[in-house]
């Protein structure tokens, strides 16, 4: 109240002077150079000795190219709610694909803030200035800015963090409104569209306790710039999820772009052509964001890449012979992708990964043992995540979120029978989809029954079949075997009667 009081009393003296300043600035033409130059000089000076507020303006376009001011739009957002509340005036703006509406102060307003018990106030204003051009029209710019107005005893608190803390809350909010993006790249260049995957943590059906420590991971990730910072290490973090298809890895993966709200880079990798055009694509993508190489087994030749190269050498050698010319094939194989595991290696870990901060890489494969161990160590990726056949556990996250059910009578069974026979998460999803409308559960669980029967009976004969394989392969082996000692004796025979 006092500080109101106070800033109330030194705004309207603030004004007597700005009144002063406005006709001397009318006026100043008249006076001769020298008086002119003093008379300005004392006016600042008791200006500033009776006007103890120091004032910060924050203009929305800077630099030579004009471009907005970050700070600008940080300040903006920041304002939002106290706008909303205080301001008699306001802009509107729709975001999020029209679903919501940020509010911000309209021009000449003035709104006040609080930090660590000190009051301030925001004001916004703008500049016209007015451009005659060759054509008839006149041309309006308008310059617009915010300007902070804070007692001068409070500078330090001010400058320092308060500001930080204006810029980076309003950076938060713009994050949390912002309509989130699916960016694709088509060779070297990233094009995007809206990203409304809707799996949530909540319909992932995988265990209770590994989804809690994914989100437990993903949470005290998000939330260590400082510890990465003490610790030097670059503010990322590496997931390796491995698993049969259909068990949830791409589902993860949105789920986690929605838990952290991030934006999602898909990087194919079989169309970037060498290592630097996967260095471009990979400094474009800025913090916040997750990474994404699905089937990274198949994408490079990862486990075999450096044997072909020893291979061909070898080859080269032992032959003596000049190197063959390539055929169109061999020329288009080599201009498809020349992404190296070296090169993949230095985007995951090298110096400049640590560009930008708070980024999640994650690569998906179906055949984790078919990748290099160098790829997937510890530090590189950080977590390696199994997602496998359907548990009774997850089955029951599924009829929940597609039944609406908790309980049911086949449930037992259904039971049972996930314990006896591998069916990936995608195919129950599959069972449990409506057959009728309105849905119905005894029909989805029913066929979902018959499924893992059929699964079972399925996998029972083929394992039948491979035994049965396994048996004659080892008859053939023995008959071969007993063929060549009767061989033998034979000869022996035949040279101990000579
Ligand atoms: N764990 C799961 N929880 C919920 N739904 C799942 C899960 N696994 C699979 N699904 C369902 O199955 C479909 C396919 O799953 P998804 O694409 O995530 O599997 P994937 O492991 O990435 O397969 P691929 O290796 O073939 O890419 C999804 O649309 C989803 O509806």
């Amino acid at each position: 109240m006092i500080h109101l009081q106070e800033g109330d009393m030194f705004t309207k003296v603030g004004s007597v002077i700005a009144s002063f300043m406005f006709v001397w600035a009318m006026f100043k033409q008249y006076f001769p150079y020298e008086l002119r130059d003093r008379l300005e000089k004392y006016t600042q000076r008791a200006f500033t000795f009776v006007y103890p507020y120091i004032q910060i303006t924050f203009h929305e376009f800077t630099g030579e190219r004009l471009m907005r001011s970050e700070a600008y739009s940080s300040i903006e957002t920041y304002l939002s709610s106290s706008s909303s509340m205080q301001a008699k005036r306001l802009k509107a703006e729709v975001v999020k694909n029209n679903q919501s509406l940020v509010l911000s102060m309209d021009d000449h307003e003035e709104v006040a803030d609080h930090f660590n018990g000190v009051k301030l106030w925001w004001a916004s204003g703008k500049n016209v200035l007015k451009t005659q051009t060759l054509s008839f029209y006149q041309i309006t710019d308008e310059k617009r800015y915010y300007k902070l107005r804070f007692h001068k005893k409070h500078r330090e608190l001010i400058i320092g963090p308060y500001l930080n803390h204006v810029l980076k809350e309003g950076k938060a909010i713009k994050i949390k409104n912002r309509q989130r993006k699916l960016y694709t790249n088509n060779g070297s260049y990233w094009s995007h569209v809206v990203f409304e995957h809707p799996a949530t943590f909540k319909s992932l059906a995988i265990e209770a306790t590994k989804k809690k420590e994914i989100i437990d991971d993903l949470i005290t990730f998000s939330q260590s710039e400082e510890f990465y910072a003490r610790i030097g290490r670059a503010w990322k973090r590496g997931y390796l999820l491995y698993g049969p298809p259909g068990t949830g890895k791409s589902t993860l993966i949105a789920a986690m772009a929605n838990l952290l709200n991030y934006d999602v880079y898909d990087l194919e990798l079989t169309s970037v052509k060498n290592n630097t055009e996967l260095r471009k694509l990979l400094i474009e993508v800025p913090y916040k964001s997750i990474v994404v190489i699905e089937d990274i087994d198949c994408s490079l030749d990862l486990t075999g890449q450096r044997k072909k190269k020893k291979e061909k050498e070898e080859m080269g050698n032992n032959n003596g012979n000049e190197e063959k010319p390539k055929t169109v094939k061999e020329e288009r194989d080599d201009r498809s992708s020349q992404v190296t595991l070296s090169g993949l290696l230095n985007s995951v870990d090298g110096l400049w990964s640590a560009c930008g901060g708070e980024r999640i890489i994650v690569f998906t494969t179906n055949f984790i043992e078919k990748l290099d161990p160098a790829l997937i160590r510890k530090g590189r990726m950080d977590k390696h995540i199994e997602l496998s056949y359907c548990s009774f556990e997850a089955f029951k996250v599924l009829a929940n979120n597609y039944l609406q059910i908790d309980t049911h009578q086949l449930f037992d069974k259904i039971s049972d029978l996930l314990e006896e026979t591998k069916m990936t998460p995608a195919d129950v999803a599959e069972h449990l989809m409506p057959k009728t409308v309105p849905s119905n559960a005894d029909v989805c669980l029913e066929s979902l029954v018959e499924g893992l029967q059929m699964a079972k009976e399925e996998a029972k004969l083929k394992k039948e079949e491979e035994a049965r394989e396994k048996a004659e392969e080892a008859a053939t082996a023995t008959a071969t075997a007993n063929g060549e000692a009767k061989l033998e004796e034979n000869k022996d025979s035949v040279s101990g009667k000579e």
